[in-house]
């Protein structure tokens, strides 16, 4: 799998990328998603990592998603529009203990079917807690990605909540861990939905996909 998008925006262009979010559906199947006809961009992660938080960051709307400081908020698979282009979806969370086991083999259910089956899911982004050393339930998600030629990069968040030294040293050694299997590795971002950093960088691969995208051949 190549990971060669590129990100060329300046902040003033990336600040403009979105001009309207809104609310589309929840549901439990990929199968009742809304029409797959525009690119979708899925956030995942384990319960509590903070991929709500990331989606209201980059929207600019504290209450689109809804955020929890107790893992297993978010149960559904969300829909938001964006600018009448594009979607986000929010997806609930894996491998948190202190979600019920029940709850976990749903979820994971929900989420393997809606991976496989959604034709124009464009990127996942999975996101990993900055302050964590690699962890099983990432690498294992991440590993069944690349078996199942999903495209994702990876996001490191909360990364207000320390040092950037101690940031920059988890992700090393996370991408030591995935070159274990790997032979590239995924492109990754560095966020905080506190101090909003990673914003533009993230905006900008999705502006960029979303051009390269527009311009290709059968995209008439
Ligand atoms: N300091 C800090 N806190 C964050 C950040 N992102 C999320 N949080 C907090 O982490 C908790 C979980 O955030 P959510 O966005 O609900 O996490 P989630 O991954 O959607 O969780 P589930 O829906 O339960 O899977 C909340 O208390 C957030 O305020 C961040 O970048 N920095
Ligand atoms: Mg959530």
């Amino acid at each position: 799998m190549a990971f060669t998008y590129l990100c060329s925006l300046t902040r003033a262009e990336n600040s403009m990328l979105i001009r309207e979010a809104k609310f589309i559906t929840s549901n439990s199947r990929a199968d009742q998603c809304p029409p797959a006809t525009l690119p979708e961009y899925a956030f995942i992660g384990r319960s509590n990592v903070g991929k709500s938080s990331l989606i209201n960051m980059l929207t600019g709307q504290k209450g689109l998603a809804k955020t929890s400081s107790s893992p297993g908020k978010t149960q559904l698979i969300n829909h938001f529009l964006i600018n009448n282009e594009w979607y986000l979806v929010d997806l609930p969370g894996y491998g948190y203990a202190k979600v019920s086991k029940t709850a976990r083999a749903t979820w994971s259910k929900m989420i393997g079917f809606y991976m496989r089956q959604r034709e124009n899911l464009t990127c996942v982004f999975v996101l990993i807690d900055s302050r964590h050393p690699p962890l099983a339930p990432d690498i294992e998600f991440i590993d069944m990605l690349g078996k199942e030629g999903v495209p994702f990069v990876l996001v490191f968040t909360k990364a207000d909540k320390q040092s950037g030294s101690r940031t920059q040293q988890n992700v090393v050694d996370y991408t030591r861990k995935l070159s274990e299997t790997w032979d590239e590795l995924p492109r990754y971002f560095i966020t905080s939905a506190e101090d909003m950093t990673g914003r533009d960088e993230v905006l900008g691969f999705i502006n960029e996909i979303n051009k390269q995208l527009a311009q290709a051949p059968n995209n008439s």
